[in-house]
């Protein structure tokens, strides 16, 4: 099992967050691991996320990784704040070179049958399907997916608890993301962690 997958595996929602204020990042990160998310995607939109990602990573039992990776740059900044993990909305060739080169795992965005196959000619084959609605949804990925066997996908974008069960019913799916567990503003630390145990209680199968 490649590093990615096993983060996939870890739980069935990733959270995607976007944190502005470093006082938040602790108790956000403790109320989702004690919910039972402890797979945390922290994106790099805000001047503040390397910081968010450090702070985070203190956190026992979270696996803390960075989002919105869109360059080169932007993955060393990451791993050096101690990002786990890294993902990117799409994927070009150097990103993708720098992340295998670095040896940090990592989930490249795709959205259609020509990512895919770039990705693969890489080696990956673990894939964030974004944006996943606007992208055609669970048809376009259930049509997509068909000729890839062997990748797996992490669908992100437009997803919430409701339509969470739908899309993890997919073979294909490892995981979800999204961002509703933290509702923007003032963490609400017993709101974020019951939608956590809510996220965590859906299963694969
Ligand atoms: O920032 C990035 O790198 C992204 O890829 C975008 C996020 O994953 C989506 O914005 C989450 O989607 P929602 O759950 O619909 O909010």
């Amino acid at each position: 099992m490649s590093g990615i997958d096993r983060i996939m595996t870890l739980s069935p929602v990733i959270p995607v967050l976007v944190v502005h204020d470093l006082a938040h990042a602790r108790p956000i990160a403790e109320a989702l691991v004690a919910g039972g998310l402890r797979v945390l995607e922290v994106t790099l939109r805000t001047p503040i996320a390397l910081d968010v990602i450090a702070e985070m990573a203190k956190v026992e039992g979270a696996v803390v990784g960075a989002g919105t990776v869109l360059n080169e740059a932007d993955l060393d900044a990451s791993i050096k704040a101690g990002a786990g993990f890294i993902v990117s909305p799409g994927l070009t060739d150097a990103l993708g070179k720098a992340a295998i080169a670095r040896n940090i795992p990592f989930l490249p965005g795709i959205a259609n049958a020509g990512d895919i196959m770039r990705g693969l000619e890489l080696g990956f084959n673990r894939f964030k399907f974004f944006p996943a609605e606007a992208s055609g949804g669970i048809k376009a990925l259930q049509a997509l997916a068909a000729p890839f066997g062997a990748a797996r996908f992490c669908p992100t974008g437009g997803i919430d608890q409701m339509r969470a069960p739908e899309w993890l019913a997919l073979p294909a799916v490892r995981c979800i993301g999204g961002s509703w567990l933290v509702p923007p503003g003032t963490p609400d630390v017993i709101e974020i962690r019951n939608r956590a145990a809510d996220a965590a209680a859906l299963r694969k199968h």
